[in-house]
């Protein structure tokens, strides 16, 4: 089958913006960062690879989404240039749209050109497997091999390196964790290496399921992690310490309630996937049910909250 591939090249200001919308009329966005912003990512990014500026976008961003051939691509062509006519974005007239079509097995090699080992917080380094055999390490770093195929996880996005780098300050060995909408199961194999063995990802995405299966015996904690189909938290009926889910703001609105009833007493609650504009509302819900919070990072437009639930 062939796709059509439909590429917004902009600011990285306007990437939580633009990917939300396009994620609401698509199923898959991936967003591509200049060699600039990659190269303030990752470590000793010159040493490390031979890379050819034509690959990357000269944009600072850009942003890819994909539909297949029973989509109609004009259509959502033009409800693409409507949505960035009505909306405040930096650096408007100078957003650009161009589309290309794609067999489908050339894009699953196309993209890992730009899929690269980087640092995530201070001890989590995400290493694409096809390049495991060339990372060397720091002390005390800790390594997520990822293939992630079409799930979504591979870490380089905000709301994703946020959770981690909440996961390395607060997980704990003896925590009972769930993952809630695991994608490439990412975030927990990040519980994993923090010393958690009581492990539960969930998704609703067949997909996903079997992806991150697949990137757990790659990092040898099948045994740690069970991984089931669930929609949220509705049908869990025991606690847990750590829940964590980085979804879209009104889907983590959906599992407040539940959140906060399936967590042990001083249990965390880490959620992401919130665009900035929806970041005081759930937290302001939060409270209502009874949590604190704790902390909230911000990157791009994108905000990740952590909250305790007391005594
Ligand atoms: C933004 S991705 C996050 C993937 C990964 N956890 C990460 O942080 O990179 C959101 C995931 O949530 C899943 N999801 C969406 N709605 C869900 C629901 N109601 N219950 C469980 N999972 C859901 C999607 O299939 C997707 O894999």
């Amino acid at each position: 089958m062939n796709w059509t591939e439909v590429v917004i090249s902009t600011k990285e200001e306007n990437e939580a913006i633009l990917s939300n919308y396009l994620n609401s009329i698509s199923k898959g966005v991936s967003i591509e960062h200049s060699l600039d912003i990659l190269k303030q990512k990752i470590d000793d990014f010159e040493e490390k690879y031979r890379l050819d500026p034509k690959d990357y976008p000269e944009s600072d961003i850009a942003i890819k989404v994909y539909f297949d051939e029973t989509i109609n691509v004009d259509e959502k062509l033009e409800l693409i240039h409507a949505f960035i006519a009505s909306n405040d974005l930096a650096d408007k007239e100078n957003i650009t749209i161009n589309t290309n079509v794609i067999e489908e097995q050339a894009w699953e090699n196309e993209w890992k050109k730009y899929f690269h080992a980087f640092r995530v917080s201070d001890t989590f380094v995400i290493v694409p497997d096809w390049e495991m055999d060339q990372y060397v390490p720091k002390e005390g770093d800790r390594l997520i091999r990822i293939e992630p195929g079409m799930a979504f996880g591979t870490g380089d996005h905000p709301t994703t390196s946020m959770c981690l780098e909440l996961i390395e300050s607060i997980v704990k060995p003896e925590h009972r964790v769930i993952d809630v909408g695991t994608g490439s199961g990412i975030l927990s194999i990040g519980a994993h290496l923090m010393g958690a063995s009581d492990i539960t990802a969930t998704d609703i995405d067949e997909l996903s399921l079997k992806v991150s299966k697949e990137n757990f015996e790659l990092n040898n904690c099948s045994d740690k992690i069970q991984v089931r189909a669930a929609n949220l938290l509705k049908d869990e009926t025991t606690n847990y310490d750590v829940i964590i889910a980085n979804i879209l703001a009104h889907i983590v609105d959906e599992m407040i309630d539940d959140a906060f009833e399936r967590l042990n007493a001083n249990g965390h609650f880490i959620a992401s996937g919130i665009v900035l504009e929806k970041s005081d509302y759930i937290q302001t819900r939060m409270k209502e049910v009874g949590f604190n919070i704790e902390r909230v990072l911000e990157e791009n437009g994108w905000v990740s909250i952590y909250a305790s639930r007391g005594e």
